[in-house]
């Protein structure tokens, strides 16, 4: 039987469409308000469903879109895109709608660089070449952007993308020029003297504080000579901002770019039915974007393990002396009242049992061995210590499904990089045994291909933050964005179903 499955958004209207047949609305317009639209197309394989979309958050847009022919992937191959929620891929377009359009391709392009400014782990960049050469080969004029680190005074060469730059340059055999800015006269000249295969890095998007603010007008200028954005940044992708969500709103088409693809079906795949016992460790130095999750990753694994600098928070909460070690105060409580959640819930909330201590954030500091209850004033602690590798190998043992992301300690100094390894060499040995070994997070990444155990995980994700808001069940901003590919133009123009507001129109 022929259907059009719109679910949720009929069942809001109370318009039955449902049951309809689809060869019922063949060559009919459809209006439907302010709904999350889910079209099913599968079923009606080859037919063309004229939907009129208006009064969408893109005021000035016309929105007309087409159900397209099924791409013949089955929805098993694609498990992070499924159903309705399969976004379109710059793959689903026909390639020569490519062809002398300028593309904006926002990338996640924040590696790790030394003191000197050399970066030393590009497998972001690496990880970004699939969609540049694709474009490229199309014919496309392709503009990429990102931000690197967290800038917060304007721009500052520390935070330019002057070294990834050159490192593309590099690996695509073609020049890659740097954008004195990302917005601006010049940038919008450059952008226009673009060649066909011609790429261009702007500057970093985060010297504007617009970018973080998902500024509307910031967004605009972002937008100005593009034709299609593409967001193949997993690793922003949790982050509504300019640059991964704003910008779609201005241009015809929003496509998810090859690596994005990649991930969301790798992970969604994984998290959705995680083979028993799951095991989520969370470390690293972004306390407070990455303890919010610490809640939802209770519902959902057997065990959650602690270390890097989320720890000392939990230590402070209990009252323990946690020295010069990074703490973030006001999450005091959130961490006392998650310490009571796991015992509720029946969840093991696995902090280590000692730490490395420094007297100073140097490779060359100073280091003993303290209890996790006992670490000296004006000490910092900057790794797990060897009580704590054993205690999580043992937590490890028998894992089947493991996520990852942060390293243990301040693995960059070699004096604090053992927990972080030893972490690493677990895994890699659970991986052997048949475990599903996730580790995502531009310097977790880092530490395993420093360790030189990137191969033996499962799956080595471009995103940590992004990994852990996936497993949460959140829908991320920069991929609510995209055009739906259940619901595409054949024309020139889309409709984005981030909050879609359609409304049927005739009676079919
Ligand atoms: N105990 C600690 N104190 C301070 N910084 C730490 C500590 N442990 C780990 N780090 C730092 O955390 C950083 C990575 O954190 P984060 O960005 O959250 O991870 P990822 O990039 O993998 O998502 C590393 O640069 C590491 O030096
Ligand atoms: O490195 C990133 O995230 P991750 O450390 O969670 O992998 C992304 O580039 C996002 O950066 P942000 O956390 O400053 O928004």
């Amino acid at each position: 039987m022929e259907t059009l499955a719109m679910g949720a958004a009929v069942a809001a209207t109370g318009v039955k469409v449902a049951a309809q047949p689809a060869s019922a609305f063949v060559g009919r317009s459809l209006r439907v308000s302010r709904l999350s639209v889910s079209v099913g197309v599968s079923a009606a394989r080859g037919r063309l469903v004229r939907i009129v979309a208006e009064g969408s958050k893109t005021e000035g847009l016309s929105r007309r879109a087409q159900l397209p022919e099924d791409d013949g992937r089955s929805d098993v191959q694609r498990p992070a895109t499924k159903g309705a929620d399969r976004k379109m891929s710059v793959k689903d377009l026909p390639v020569e709608e490519f062809k002398g359009k300028t593309v904006f391709v926002r990338a996640d392009f924040n590696v790790p660089l030394d003191d000197k400014r050399r970066i030393t782990d590009d497998t972001r960049i690496r990880a970004s070449l699939p969609t540049i050469q694709y474009l490229v080969e199309a014919g496309a004029k392709v503009v990429l952007a990102s931000h690197l680190g967290r800038p917060k005074k304007g721009p500052e060469e520390k935070y330019s993308l002057k070294p990834v730059a050159a490192r593309l340059t590099e690996l695509l055999g073609q020049k890659v020029e740097l954008a004195p800015d990302c917005i601006g006269e010049e940038v919008k000249s450059m952008k226009a003297a673009l060649q066909e295969g011609d790429v261009l890095l702007l500057e970093n998007v985060r010297f504007y504080k617009e970018e973080e603010k998902n500024d509307v007008e910031f967004s605009k200028k972002l937008s100005e000579n593009i034709d299609i954005f593409v967001n193949d940044g997993f690793g922003t992708a949790h982050r509504a901002h300019a640059s991964t969500a704003g910008i779609a709103d201005y241009v015809s088409r929003r496509l998810a770019g090859l690596l994005l693809e990649k991930e969301l079906e790798y992970l969604a795949g994984v998290m959705k039915n995680p083979k028993k016992p799951f095991v989520a460790i969370v470390g690293g130095s972004k306390i407070s974007s990455k303890i919010t999750v610490i809640e939802s990753l209770m519902n959902v694994c057997d065990k959650v393990i602690l270390g890097g600098g989320m720890i000392f928070t939990f230590f402070k909460a209990d009252g323990k002396s946690v020295g010069s070690s990074l703490v973030e105060d006001d999450k005091i409580e959130l961490a006392k009242n998650l310490v009571k959640m796991a015992k509720e819930k029946g969840v093991e909330l696995i902090l280590p049992v000692d730490v490395l201590a420094a007297d100073k954030f140097a490779p060359d500091a100073n280091v003993q061995t303290c209890s996790a209850s006992d670490i000296p004033d004006g000490w910092m602690g900057l790794d797990i210590g060897p009580g704590a590798i054993k205690q999580f190998r043992g937590a490890l043992k028998g894992a089947e499904t493991v996520l990852w992301n942060g390293p243990m300690g301040v693995f960059e100094f070699e004096a604090f990089s053992k927990g972080t390894y030893a972490v690493a060499e677990t895994l890699a040995q659970l991986t052997k045994e048949g475990a599903i070994t996730v580790v995502g997070g531009g310097d977790s990444v880092a530490a395993v291909e420093k360790a030189g155990l990137a191969e033996q995980m499962s799956h080595v994700s471009t995103g940590g933050g992004a990994s852990l808001e996936l497993l949460e069940g959140k829908v991320l901003p920069g991929v609510a964005a995209l055009d739906d590919a259940r619901i595409h133009a054949a024309g020139g123009e889309s409709c984005s179903d981030s909050q879609p507001i359609f409304q049927f129109e005739g009676n079919p």
